[in-house]
């Protein structure tokens, strides 16, 4: 990965990614853009204000493009909301939407800007990729009129959608994609009717897009990839990183790996509200048996059957010394980790979870437990999870276990995770002290096992396979 120098807040990550099939390649970026957010949000401002602001983030993100295209890049991501922030009403977000077209209209704004509505904001980003010769990914504001025959229609007459928007390297709008599952702070948005399964084919290969919370869901997350078959993923988000499961880099590249997909996230940069971490992540899923084989073209769900090896033992340890605990809203069931090397087991209703590990030097002051939770998570969501995680309580009373850490020193010479998973959709997460992903370090066997054999280069925080039950989802 090659980083930039330093610009504004952020660094645009440039990275060249095997492309699966063709075997050319192709230099991705993403730009993690500390939005200027607007001063007035009390009331819906003038549409020529709404453009001034738009107008310096999009002279920030202009900064970026060109330094990503001087770099080679052929495509680069922006994050969700980075051209106007978040915090709006329906009201007040109004002055900054335009009418984005179906891009079937085969339209290059920066050429034809008076073909439609108004659309200035369209049209720079359509300039932005032409004059660099580079796919511009955005996230902007959509507004289509409707009207009482709708029954569905909303007060003010218009549909508002949070929008990705994609221009090729002459400009075209090559792909618009309305949010789908909006996350509870978005009352500025609509949901569109259905999930938009968005797609596009360029000579580098075929991409896919969603925004941030949708990658939490099946539609249109998992359908993009598994019937779609697309190589990479582009995904602008506004992520709040939650400890010890749901961190931005952490959550984003074990999707990634698990789906097996190369995934492109441009994330908003606001550490106030724990908004940080963009990655480009190549969706390898390490499987040793696999990885004599040339990467045939995806195959979905992975090629790994996540329950293989851990309902093939018997349990390791009796549950005499289990607690409950709390992590993000959910009950879990842990064990404590007494001795510095060993086997456990915990279970939770259907999903028991085994573990076998070495830690190196256990440090006195520092406590580990293997946790399982499955159930329905039904906080800001509901999505059904089986959960499988060793991990460092917040201090030595079992009560903290669950709650944020970013710091360990007790590091593990080797560890295996396995569960007994009732989904085929497992995300594989390994997040090391200060917050760091441990690419190369693990492994994901084809038996369902995540192990590391030689250990890792930071201290461990959380080994966890994630698990999403999409069919126990409320409908
Ligand atoms: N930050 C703004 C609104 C942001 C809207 C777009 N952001 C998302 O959709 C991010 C959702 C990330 C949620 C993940 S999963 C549940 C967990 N809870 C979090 O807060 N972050 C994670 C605002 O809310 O004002």
């Amino acid at each position: 990965m090659i980083v930039f120098q330093p610009h504004v807040y952020a660094t645009v990550f440039i990275l060249s990614i095997l492309q699966a099939f063709a075997l050319d390649s192709y230099i991705a970026a993403v730009y993690e853009h500390s939005v200027i957010l607007p001063n007035v949000t009390g009331r819906p401002v003038s549409s020529e204000d709404a453009l001034t602001l738009m107008n310096k983030n999009m002279d920030v993100l202009e900064g970026a493009i060109k330094a990503a295209a001087q770099q080679g890049a052929h495509i680069i991501v922006t994050p969700e909301d980075g051209i106007y922030g978040w915090v709006f009403k329906r009201d007040t977000i109004f002055p900054y939407l335009e009418d984005i077209p179906d891009p079937q209209v085969n339209w290059i704004p920066c050429t034809d800007p008076e073909r439609f509505a108004p659309a200035a904001v369209q049209e720079r980003l359509s300039c932005m990729a032409r004059n660099n010769s580079i796919y511009v990914v955005a996230n902007i504001g959509d507004k289509k009129p409707c009207n009482s025959s709708d029954p569905k229609c909303p007060s003010n007459g218009h549909y508002q959608y949070n929008t990705n928007v994609v221009f090729d390297s002459e400009g075209k709008l090559v792909a618009r994609y309305h949010k789908y599952n909006l996350f509870m702070s978005e009352t500025q948005f609509d949901s569109p009717k259905e999930p938009e399964i968005v797609t596009f084919n360029t000579s580098f290969g075929k991409f896919g897009i969603f925004t941030c919370f949708d990658i939490l869901f099946h539609d249109p997350a998992v359908t993009v990839v598994s019937k779609l078959h697309v190589d990479t993923v582009l995904f602008p988000t506004a992520w709040m990183n939650v400890l010890p499961h749901l961190t931005a880099i952490e959550f984003h590249s074990a999707w990634a790996m698990g789906m097996g997909v190369n995934l492109l996230a441009a994330d908003t940069h606001n550490t106030s509200l724990a908004m940080t971490g963009s990655g480009i992540y190549d969706g390898h899923l390490l499987v040793a048996e696999l990885s004599s084989l040339p990467r045939l073209s995806p195959t979905y769900p992975s090629a790994v059957n996540w329950r293989a090896y851990a309902t093939s033992v018997k349990r390791f340890s009796p549950d005499d010394r289990n607690f409950s605990g709390v992590i993000f809203f959910d009950k879990f069931t842990f064990t404590e980790l007494t001795k510095p090397e060993g086997n456990r087991t915990v279970c939770q209703k259907d999903l028991c979870c085994h573990l076998s590990y070495r830690m190196t030097e256990k440090q006195e002051d520092e406590v580990y437990v293997l946790g399982a939770f499955d159930g329905l998570h039904v906080v800001e969501g509901e999505y059904y999870l089986q959960i499988c995680t060793l991990l460092k309580c917040k201090s030595t009373d079992l009560k903290t276990c669950g709650q944020p850490v970013a710091t360990a020193h007790t590091r593990f010479e080797a560890f295996s995770l396995s569960g007994t998973f009732g989904t085929s959709y497992v995300f594989p997460e390994v997040l090391l002290s200060g917050v760091q992903l441990a690419p190369g370090e693990f492994q994901v066997l084809s038996d369902g096992r995540l192990i590391s054999q030689s250990g890792t280069s930071k201290p461990v925080l959380t080994v966890t396979l994630f698990g999403r039950w999409y069919e126990k989802d409320p409908p």
